[in-house]
């Protein structure tokens, strides 16, 4: 399992940069809230973290290893789900995590059965046969967290993977994220929700504007 660390990380898109400076670590058997109001620079947080995003200055470190890119990141476990799902609509819901699963190196009945079990700790087996385009909001957001959580990664981030649950779902996916810290996997949760941030073990609260420093304004004991 992975200790991922965000060293002095300025981070932007060319002109001025979203967050400055950002220093913060993940770590195995923990989950990190990353709060702040909306444009704080959660998703390019996370994104940096995914190896999507090259920093301006400072790097991010997996177990010492210097993230390059997406394709090291994903060598190295780190998985994102992200914030618009990034499902393939045409394909079932059972097909996305099949798809990814088989990618990620198992055979196809593995993955088939993987598929299986993960949706239905979302309470989406009868989802499994429909299309992702038939698929509502809530049930969108719980299949690409279904396919996060299939992947078994060392780093798991997951970004704004309750904000359009109901409050059975939005309970259910906290504690999938707590099992999957308890398996040992390094969880980042970015969210807008205060209770869902309380639920974690430690938080990094963005400032709107970012010019400002950052602070933790939670680390568990
Ligand atoms: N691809 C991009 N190109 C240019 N600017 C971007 C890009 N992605 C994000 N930004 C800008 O970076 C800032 C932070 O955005 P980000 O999506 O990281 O915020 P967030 O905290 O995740 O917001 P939300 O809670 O609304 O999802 C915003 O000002 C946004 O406009």
């Amino acid at each position: 399992m992975s200790l991922l660390i965000v060293d002095g990380v300025t981070l932007g898109y060319g002109g001025e940069p979203v967050l400055r400076d950002v220093t913060v670590s993940a770590e195995p058997g923990r989950i990190l809230a990353v709060t702040g109001p909306s444009g704080a620079g959660k998703s390019t947080l996370l994104h940096a973290m995914a190896g999507l995003l090259r920093p301006l200055a400072g790097e991010v470190r997996a177990s010492g290893e210097v993230i390059r890119d997406r394709d090291h990141a994903v060598s190295r476990r780190i998985v994102l789900v992200p914030q618009d799902n990034g499902l393939a609509a045409i394909l079932t819901a059972g097909e996305n995590l099949q798809v990814a699963l088989m990618a990620n190196g198992a055979g196809p009945s593995e993955a088939r059965a993987s598929a299986a079990t993960a949706l239905a700790a979302l309470g989406l087996a009868e989802q499994s046969g429909q299309l992702v385009e038939e698929l509502s909001g809530g049930q969108q957001q719980r299949t690409a967290l279904a396919r996060g959580l299939a992947l078994a990664g060392d780093v798991l981030l997951a970004d704004e993977v309750t904000s359009e649950l109901d409050a059975v779902n939005r309970a259910r996916v906290l504690e999938l994220l707590r099992a999957e810290a308890d398996r040992g996997a390094a969880v980042v949760f970015a969210t807008h929700d205060a209770e869902a941030a309380a639920f974690c073990d430690a938080e990094l609260h963005l400032r709107d504007g970012s010019a400002e420093p950052l602070a933790i304004v939670k680390v568990a004991p």
